[in-house]
């Protein structure tokens, strides 16, 4: 697929107008966003590009601050070496879980190494909420755990999920180059126990699960959540990411109307991984 890359500085910088702005773009098709000293870059299919939509989400804001915007077409086959040469570098999550992609050559020993083959599909560890999700993980024995990965882009968690001993990870994505990418890292990390399958919670039939994440965004999350609960054993946990500080309260009372504990959440840059139990 060909992408439009356009990089947007932001004067005066403000962390949390990134931030709204990352939100407003992904409604109007941008899928990927990397943070720069002033701004980011923000990335969408060629095909859904409209400069004029770009404007309407920058208009409001152009009162208080003013926008440099650079446009950049990169043609499929240009993607991996864009992305190789700027964005994915070794990295480190709790001292125990290093992520890499397969060209990278100098990185330190880690006692989980996750291989993950760069592509359009969202999940290498830089972002906030998968960095949260993993290192929420790496605290837990999944030990004979069955697992759902809602959302699973890369496929990165349910690879760490299998390294920790789940005995099965179910990981679906709606996006065709996740599902596709999940399946490639799962080989490139020799593991055989990931059912990648593209679709959304209509997929979801009789299969319960001990484990599930969901690190999708709120609006997905509050249509999904009850699909979720229904596949959920009794005791299981479901940890949601992919919303705001701010979303927490709509997030809470709608798992807790569904019968769901409230089992804590972590919050990085204001991203949250919000964790609830079903009730026994
Ligand atoms: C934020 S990424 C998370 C990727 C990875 N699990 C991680 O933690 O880094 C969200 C993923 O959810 C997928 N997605 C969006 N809507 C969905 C839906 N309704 N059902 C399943 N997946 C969905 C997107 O294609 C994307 O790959």
């Amino acid at each position: 697929m060909d992408y439009q890359k356009i990089s947007i500085q932001i004067t005066p910088f403000q962390e949390w107008l990134r931030d709204v702005l990352n939100a407003q773009l992904a409604e109007i098709g941008f899928d990927s966003f990397v943070e720069t000293e002033t701004g980011f870059d923000a990335f969408i299919p060629a095909t859904s590009y409209s400069e004029e939509s770009l404007n309407e989400v920058l208009e409001d804001f152009s009162g208080d601050f003013s926008f440099e915007i650079q446009s950049e077409f990169i043609a499929d086959q240009n993607w991996n070496k864009e992305w190789e040469k700027n964005y994915f570098k070794p990295l480190m999550i709790g001292g125990e879980c290093l992520i890499r992609a397969p060209f990278h050559t100098e990185y330190p020993e880690a006692k989980y190494e996750i291989v993950i083959e760069p592509n359009m599909a969202f999940g290498t560890g830089n972002h906030e909420t998968t960095a949260s999700i993993i290192a929420l993980i790496l605290q837990n024995d999944l030990t004979g755990k069955t697992i759902l990965d809602m959302g699973c882009g890369t496929g990165i968690l349910g690879i760490l999920a299998s390294m920790k001993g789940a005995r099965q990870i179910t990981a679906i994505d709606i996006d065709k180059w996740s599902y596709e990418g999940t399946r490639e890292n799962a080989a490139l990390n020799n593991i055989t126990n990931i059912n990648a399958k593209q679709g959304d919670a209509g997929l979801l039939g009789n299969e319960k699960f001990d484990l599930i994440f969901a690190n999708i965004h709120k609006n997905v999350l509050l249509n999904d959540m009850e699909a979720y609960n229904a596949v959920l054993n009794a005791g299981g946990t479901l940890i949601m990411s992919g919303f705001y500080t701010e979303d927490i309260k709509d997030i809470r009372t709608k798992a807790e109307s569904l019968g769901m504990k409230d089992a804590g959440f972590v919050e990085k840059n204001n991203w949250v991984a919000h964790s609830f139990i079903k009730k026994d």
